[in-house]
């Protein structure tokens, strides 16, 4: 079996963070693992709390992880503090972590902030350079490059001027476009976009780290990027198109979608 680790915050309302990354990997037939950087007290309305974990704890939690089963593939997603983030970037150094993919989260669907000021520079110089691949949100990108993004043009620009700073891929994620859903890749000098129908639904809580999650098990199995970030997509635009309608605000997606027909285990 594929073994993923996610290091990220918990989302005790199961929609985001390490609650969906534990429910993705799982419905891609991999062993999940996880390395909690944050408590965070939320739900579909909104972030209320966030109790991180102290530097040395998450150490522990690295240690234990990298030195039993050892991980296939890495997802980092909340990392909100500067001392978090430079405990992850010697960890994955030390332990030569492979396939790492980095959702730079900043700020929630619900905008709440989930990266201190004084946190993004050492997002940049060190965790970002580990990564075999980023997936940045448009208003991500924006922070990062520098470019205010209104077109697909702007995309182009922004994933290009990402990858001229660092070497990975990078993939730029347009759910935040008003009548499209098309994601570009920039990888090694050349730009692919992966197409995808804007679904009518509200509730897309969890989209980014449900995507990244899946990019990771893929890689865990063996796909190479484009095939991974395409099945990822055809999961996330899966699991969306369910159209599961939980809470009061921007809710979680159906993670568990395909298992439709049949869908506790006792019905097996
Ligand atoms: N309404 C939607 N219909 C289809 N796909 C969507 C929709 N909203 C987001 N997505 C997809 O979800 C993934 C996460 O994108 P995005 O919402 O931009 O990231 P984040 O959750 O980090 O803000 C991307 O593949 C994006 O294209
Ligand atoms: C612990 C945690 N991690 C990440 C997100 C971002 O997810 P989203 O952008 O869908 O709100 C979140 N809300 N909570």
């Amino acid at each position: 079996m594929k073994t993923v680790l996610t290091i990220a915050g918990s989302d005790c309302s199961g929609g985001a963070g390490i609650q969906a990354d534990i429910k993705t990997i799982t419905m891609h037939g991999a062993y999940a693992m996880s390395a909690i950087t944050a408590l965070t007290a939320q739900n579909t309305t909104g972030v209320y709390g966030i109790f991180e974990v102290t530097p040395e704890f998450l150490k522990q939690q690295l240690d234990c992880i990298f030195t039993d089963i050892f991980p296939d593939a890495v997802k980092i997603g909340m990392v909100s503090d500067a001392k978090l983030i430079h405990t992850i970037a010697e960890a994955l150094k030390q332990y030569q972590a492979k396939k790492i993919v980095l959702d730079p989260v900043m700020v929630s669907t619900s905008g709440s902030k989930l990266l201190k000021d004084d946190a993004a520079d050492a997002l940049v110089t060190e965790l970002i350079p580990l990564a075999g691949l980023i997936t940045p949100n448009i208003p991500e990108a924006e922070v990062l490059t520098g470019i205010q993004i209104h077109s697909a043009e702007d995309m182009v620009s922004a994933a290009e001027r990402l990858a001229e700073k660092y070497l990975g891929a990078v993939l730029i994620k347009g759910g935040h476009g008003k009548n499209t859903a098309n994601d570009l890749l920039y990888e090694t000098g050349k730009s692919s976009w992966f197409y995808g129908e804007r679904i009518d639904n509200p509730n897309t809580h969890g989209t980014g780290c449900t995507l990244s999650s899946a990019i990771a098990s893929n890689l865990a199995k063996g796909y190479d990027m484009e095939n991974s970030i395409r099945k990822a997509k055809g999961y996330l635009t899966e699991a969306l198109k369910a159209g599961l309608d939980l809470g009061r605000g921007d809710g979680p997606l159906m993670h568990n979608y395909v298992l439709n027909t049949k869908t506790e285990v006792s019905e097996y």
